[in-house]
C-alpha cells in the first residue's frame, strides 16, 4: 500500500502585535499516515486552526518543514500547493468555506472540477455522498437555505468526493447534535479504515479520543501527547 504520510518537523509559527512577537507553535514535531486518526486537543486559542493551516500549506511556518509523501510543501510554489490541496489532502475548515451562491450540490461538485472522471460518474459521485450524509432533498438548496450541521455536511462531502489522502478537519463535530455527529465521524472513519486515507482533527474535546491512533494536547505552543486511560484502537 502506498503510504501518504505527512510530517512536521520542528514546525515554529509566531504573530506579530505591535513590537511583540507572540508565539503560537513551538518546534511541533508531528505526522500521519493512511489508517491512522491523530487527535489534537487544545483550548480556543491554543492554535489548532494556525497548526492545520501550516500542515495544508495554506500558511508558512516560521521554522520548520512539512513533508507530504516526499514533498516539501515549503519548496512548492503557490499553484503546486493548490494542487495538492485539490487532489491528495482534503480540509474541513471550521467555518466551511461553502460558496453562499451555489448550491450544496455545486459547492461538492467544485471539488471535482480538475477530475478525469466522466460528467456522469461525476453527478454518481456527488449524489452518493450528498445522501449518505442525509441531503439528498438539499441539493438545490443554497447554504444560507440549510442549518449549520447541513452546511457541515457539504463541506464533508465537498472533501471526501476527491478521495484525499489526507484528511484535516478543524473542528468536524463541532456544530451539530451528537447523532449527526456519529454520521459525520462514520463518514471521516471509512476511508481510514480501508486505509485509503489518514485523518487529523483539531478539536476543543468533543471528538470521541477512543477511535484516535494518538492523540495531544497542544497547549502553550507545545504539543503534548495525551495518554487515554484505555490502549486506543480504530474499530473496523
Ligand atoms: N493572522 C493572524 N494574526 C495574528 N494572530 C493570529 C493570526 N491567526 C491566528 N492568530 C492567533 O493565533 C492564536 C491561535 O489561533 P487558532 O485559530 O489557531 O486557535 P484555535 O486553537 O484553533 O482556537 P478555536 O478552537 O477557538 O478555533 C490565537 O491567539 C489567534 O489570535
Amino acid at each position: 500500500m502506498k503510504k501518504s504520510r505527512l510530517e512536521a518537523i520542528n514546525i515554529s509559527r509566531s504573530f506579530q502585535k505591535g513590537t511583540q512577537s507572540i508565539p503560537v507553535l513551538k518546534e511541533i514535531n508531528l505526522r500521519a499516515e493512511p489508517g491512522e486518526v491523530v487527535v489534537i486537543r487544545g483550548k480556543s486559542g491554543a492554535g489548532k486552526s494556525v497548526l492545520l493551516w501550516i500542515l495544508s500549506g495554506l500558511d508558512n511556518p516560521d521554522s520548520g518543514r512539512v513533508v507530504f509523501d516526499g514533498l516539501e510543501l515549503n519548496s512548492l510554489g503557490n499553484s503546486q500547493r493548490a494542487e495538492l490541496r485539490r487532489s491528495r489532502l482534503g480540509i474541513i475548515f471550521q467555518n466551511f468555506n461553502l460558496i453562499g451562491s451555489w448550491t450544496a450540490y455545486e459547492n461538492v461538485e467544485i471539488a471535482l472540477r480538475n477530475s478525469k472522471l466522466s460528467p456522469l460518474e461525476k453527478s454518481k459521485r456527488i449524489n452518493r455522498i450528498l445522501s449518505e450524509l442525509g441531503l439528498s432533498d438539499r441539493l438545490q438548496n443554497l447554504p444560507a437555505e440549510l442549518s449549520i450541521g447541513q452546511q457541515q455536511r457539504v463541506a464533508i462531502a465537498r472533501t471526501l468526493a476527491t478521495n484525499p489522502e489526507l484528511i484535516l478537519a478543524d473542528e468536524p463535530t463541532g456544530d451539530v447534535d451528537p447523532e449527526t455527529g456519529a454520521e459525520i465521524i462514520e463518514m471521516l472513519l471509512t476511508p481510514v479504515k480501508a486505509g485509503k486515507a489518514g485523518l487529523i482533527v483539531a478539536t476543543h474535546g468533543n471528538f470521541p479520543l477512543e477511535i484516535a491512533t494518538r492523540v495531544y494536547t497542544l497547549d502553550n505552543g507545545v504539543l503534548i501527547p495525551f495518554k487515554l486511560a484505555s490502549t486506543p484502537h480504530l474499530q473496523s
